[in-house]
């Protein structure tokens, strides 16, 4: 869509103003994607008038909204609804002749690509199917997501994605998001306007050189953020229009795709330094002068050496998290939390051994010592001491400290130097073992049998992705433990069972927290992420563990509760944004996960009356 294109909508904005209240204007402008009318062909315009449900129970006023019409409405993803437009649909939007003549529901439809994705054996085909249907029918895309969000969140998401991300170039059939490469250098605004939708409230971005465990896959990272931003609407509710994918493309150091002749990144090995940070400057001053300062940027996938700066750098000054460092720290934090209805005692009572100093690693470290240092009064660097991290070089002790990367200095302790986990488990005698290496089959048969020696009910968490990293199995964990681990991972496992009994393991993956905590700080116009609102968010985690799950010896919900569990961390965080006095969305709602509830984007068709 060209950019005069974009501008003749505005005008049909201010034309449909007078037909319309202000709170549907509000929601239009919000919400509403309007199709340029004149842009139209195979078919005339109309005018639709619909209603629509804010929550399944709640009627709010009835939107106006232009829509192209015959062929091309069908062509349009955000509006089109295949068989599912009504016999009055077809008629007033010259449909005649362009469907066969059945009429479907949405629900037969869901149960109709349902039956086509499970008869597909391999998982890409899934998720190529998944991605054909976001683009075809977006509606019927959330609506299928969020239905079956158990079943589907292992292909849109990891592992799956991780796959999609190494073949991406082969997949690629239609541009997702937008990718802003050294090309663009100079001109980033302007690429910006370039994407069609105006009003954005959430962009993921990375610049792919950690794509989950599985290295700088360069440009071909792009499978991350849309995925996540998948997440941000069937988990979260934030509408899809609003949420923006973006690929920073400095280069890749990754031989094999630079070698590929189908490679469809940047060709060049990484920019780094000054020229890198230029880029990623002139970029986020252009997301703020277009956007405003409350559009929510979420790093996603960078590596260490830019992750810690960028967020440092950025978040005094812009609405930004980085996922891998934060939202993970949150999620883990829940579940370490809950767990400790299994194991007993507080989380100071605990030992804890990290297993990767990396983002997730040190971010995790990090905010379990702000929370112990918040509960018990003690300072930090105190409830620092009862966290030990490992790398590649072996414990990370104080004799190391001179050679250490700036985020792995407040974790080394005084210790004699131990080059292997298996020796760092039998010294420290942890009671909580975390995977964050990104290296699979790392959590070795001694390794985990060392920790259920130690430990009555050790707690295992292997959380690297995708499961071809997780640095031991499910069933791994609690056959070598003889059924006695509480075991989490990055990547999802099925239910086990030893000795006759069953075992449901938990996914410790920010998938929990990103779409809740983004959608808090949207729905309170927060201008900053604070650490209090991770700790926030993390509560609303842990308190939708019921006895229920812990029965089945459960630390995390049932994923299929996500949008529940993702109101009720929208509303922690948006208390803690109105409590921090960081949130500009004024008068604060009395009910916030009320408020929460009624926003969220809901899947369902509207009816083009
Ligand atoms: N479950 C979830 O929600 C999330 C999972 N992850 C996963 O965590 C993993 C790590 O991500 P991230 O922290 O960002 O990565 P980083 O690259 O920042 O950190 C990796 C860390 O692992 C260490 N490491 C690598 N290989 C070994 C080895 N063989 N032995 C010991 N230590 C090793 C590195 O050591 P050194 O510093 O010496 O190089 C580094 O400290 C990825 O697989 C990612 O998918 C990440 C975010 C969220
Ligand atoms: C889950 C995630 O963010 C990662 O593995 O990087
Ligand atoms: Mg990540």
């Amino acid at each position: 869509m060209s950019r005069s294109q974009i501008l003749r909508p505005i005008k049909l904005l201010k034309r449909m103003q007078q037909k319309m209240d202000s709170s549907s204007l509000k929601r239009m402008k919000d919400g509403e994607s309007i199709i340029d009318p004149k842009s139209t062909v195979g078919g005339g315009v109309a005018d639709v008038y619909g209603e629509d449900r804010a929550t399944e129970d709640q009627l709010v006023t009835p939107w106006t909204v232009s829509v192209a019409s015959g062929y091309t409405l069908l062509r349009d993803p955000h509006h089109n609804k295949g068989l599912a437009f009504t016999e009055r649909e077809r008629d007033s939007h010259y449909l005649r002749g362009l469907l066969p003549t059945a009429v479907s529901t949405q629900e037969l439809q869901v149960k109709k690509l349902m039956q086509s994705i499970r008869s597909y054996d391999i998982p890409l085909q899934k998720y190529v199917a998944m991605m054909d249907l976001q683009e075809r029918n977006e509606r019927l895309f959330y609506k299928l997501l969020i239905d079956n969000v158990e079943e589907l969140l292992p292909i849109v998401y990891t592992p799956t994605v991780g796959e999609a991300c190494q073949k991406y170039g082969s997949i690629f059939k239609r541009p997702q998001g937008l990718y802003i490469s050294l090309k663009e250098k100079g001109k980033i605004l302007e690429v910006l306007k370039n994407w069609p939708e105006r009003s954005i409230q959430v962009i993921v971005a990375t610049d792919g050189e950690r794509i989950l465990g599985l290295g700088d896959l360069g440009c071909q990272g792009m499978g991350i953020p849309v995925g996540k931003l998948a997440l941000y609407t069937a988990l979260g509710g934030v509408r899809p229009s609003a949420c923006l994918p973006i690929t920073i493309d400095v280069g890749t150091n990754n031989q094999k795709l630079l070698d590929d002749e189908f490679y469809i990144g940047l060709r060049q090995k990484r920019a780094t330094g000054k020229e890198y940070y230029d880029l990623l400057e002139e970029f986020m001053s252009a997301v703020k002068q277009n956007y405003g300062e409350k559009v929510l940027v979420q790093f996603e996938d960078f590596a260490n050496h830019n992750a810690f700066e960028l967020l440092a750098k950025y978040r005094t000054t812009h609405l930004v998290f980085n996922d891998d460092i934060q939202g993970t720290a949150s999620v883990v934090l829940a579940g370490l939390v809950a767990s400790l209805k299994l194991l007993g005692g507080s989380l100071a009572d605990h030992t804890f051994l990290f297993f990767g100093a990396g983002e997730a690693g040190t971010g995790i470290a990090e905010l379990i010592a702000l929370e112990i240092s918040t509960k018990t009064n003690i300072p930090v660097e105190e409830a620092r001491k009862k966290i030990w991290l490992v790398d590649s070089k072996g414990l990370i002790v104080s004799s190391r400290k001179e050679s250490l990367q700036h985020f792995k200095k407040p974790w080394a302790h005084e210790h004699e130097p131990l080059s292997t986990l298996l020796d760092a488990v039998k010294a420290i005698k942890p009671s909580v073992l975390i995977g964050t290496s990104g290296v699979g089959q790392t959590f070795t048969k001694d390794v985990v049998e060392a920790m259920a020696a130690i430990n009555e009910r050790p707690l295992i968490m292997a959380l690297s992705n995708p499961t071809s990293q997780a640095e031991c199995t499910a069933e791994q964990a609690y056959t070598w433990t003889e059924g006695r681990a509480i075991y989490s991972s990055g990547s999802p496992f099925d239910p086990c069972e030893y000795n006759g009994k069953s075992f449901i393991p938990g996914q410790a993956n920010n998938a929990y927290i990103f779409p809740g905590l983004g959608f808090g700080l949207v729905i309170s116009g927060a201008i900053r992420v604070h650490d209090e609102m991770l700790l926030a968010a993390s509560e609303a985690l842990a308190s939708q563990v019921m006895q229920e799950h812990y029965d089945k010896g459960m630390i995390y919900p049932p994923l299929a509760n996500i949008r529940k569990i993702s109101a009720h961390i929208a509303a922690n965080v948006a208390a803690k944004a109105y409590e921090l006095g960081l949130a500009t969305r004024l008068p604060r709602p009395t009910d916030l996960v009320k408020y929460a509830e009624s926003c969220m984007y809901t899947p369902n068709y509207r009816s083009y009356r």
